[in-house]
């Protein structure tokens, strides 16, 4: 499979623009991110640090700004102060160096509706420059391992939720970049699914390969990252490795403690029992 980076890249293929020494080391550097919209701040000078090579885990309360930073990150979305580095390079100075080191899972993706997986791979990696025997053959294998093989003449508006997160991942990987950010890749994704994407991710990081995805889920971010870092209220309140956020306890009551927030739901809605 291509997704591990061979440095013996084909001639034809389009090969990620090579870094030195001195970027290799972050893939992803945030500095004084800020966003608002109207009244409403999204990100608040917030800086991350994603280290190259790891497997790093955004989590976060609903409406802590995770899209919002993962969209400026990617360049999605300007920001209204910050700064982004993709491996050195400034995302918004440098746009296309940045970018080919990129694979992206927005939220909310839009798709072209009328075309097939297969028509949507195909375009993609043409786009992106790969020669048409390369485009063919990592088509082939992302719809196999992705399991969209039997779906891949099915218009994209019949795809479900689910096989819609699985084409935008098969759009990410494509082009062999060097950093994927994923947000929430494991959203409405089957069981089996959500292991092949785990393991797929897995594989990526192993070959040096960086992932930072946003995540609801904390068994899986536990058991997954290498890092984590919680957002709230458009900022970091803690970053690090996974054994240094979560301490003695588990994630998710590190999560707890950190937001300052309470689960809910045993008081009130008695009318529900009658
Ligand atoms: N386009 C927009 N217009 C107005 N407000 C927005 C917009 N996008 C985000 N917001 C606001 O910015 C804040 C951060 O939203 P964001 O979607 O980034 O949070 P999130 O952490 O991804 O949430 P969730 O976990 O629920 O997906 C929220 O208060 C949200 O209402």
């Amino acid at each position: 499979m291509f997704l591990p980076r061979s440095r013996k890249q084909n001639r034809n293929q389009a090969a990620s623009p090579p870094i030195s020494e001195q970027d290799s080391t972050v893939a992803l550097q945030i500095n004084g991110l800020y966003k608002s919209f109207g009244e409403t701040v999204a990100v608040n000078h917030l800086n991350l640090s994603v280290p190259a090579g790891s497997f790093f885990g955004l989590v976060g309360p609903n409406g802590a700004g995770k899209t919002t930073t993962l969209s400026m990150a990617v360049g999605l979305l300007r920001p209204d102060a910050g700064r982004v580095r993709i491996f050195g390079r400034d995302l918004w100075k440098q746009p296309l160096q940045a970018k080919t080191l990129l694979g992206v899972l927005p939220d909310g993706l839009s798709l072209p509706e009328r075309l097939t997986g297969r028509e949507l791979l195909t375009y993609l990696g043409l786009l992106r420059g790969l020669d048409a025997r390369t485009v063919q053959s990592r088509v082939e294998e992302l719809l196999d391992v992705l399991d969209l093989a039997t779906a891949q003449r099915t218009l994209l508006i019949d795809y479900s939720t689910g096989m819609r997160k699985k084409i935008g991942l098969a759009s990410a990987l494509l082009h062999g970049p060097r950093l994927l950010v994923l947000d929430e890749p494991f959203e409405a994704v089957d069981p089996l699914s959500a292991s092949t994407i785990k393991t797929i991710l897995q594989r990526f990081v192993e070959s040096s390969g960086s992932v930072l995805f946003s995540s609801h889920v904390m068994p899986l971010v536990e058991q997954v990252c290498t890092h984590v870092a919680v957002v709230t209220r458009g900022e970091v309140i803690a970053v690090g490795e996974i054994g240094q956020v979560r301490g003695e306890s588990s994630l998710e009551a590190a999560f707890l403690h950190l937001v300052g927030g309470k689960a809910g739901g045993k008081e009130g809605l008695t009318w529900l029992a009658s």
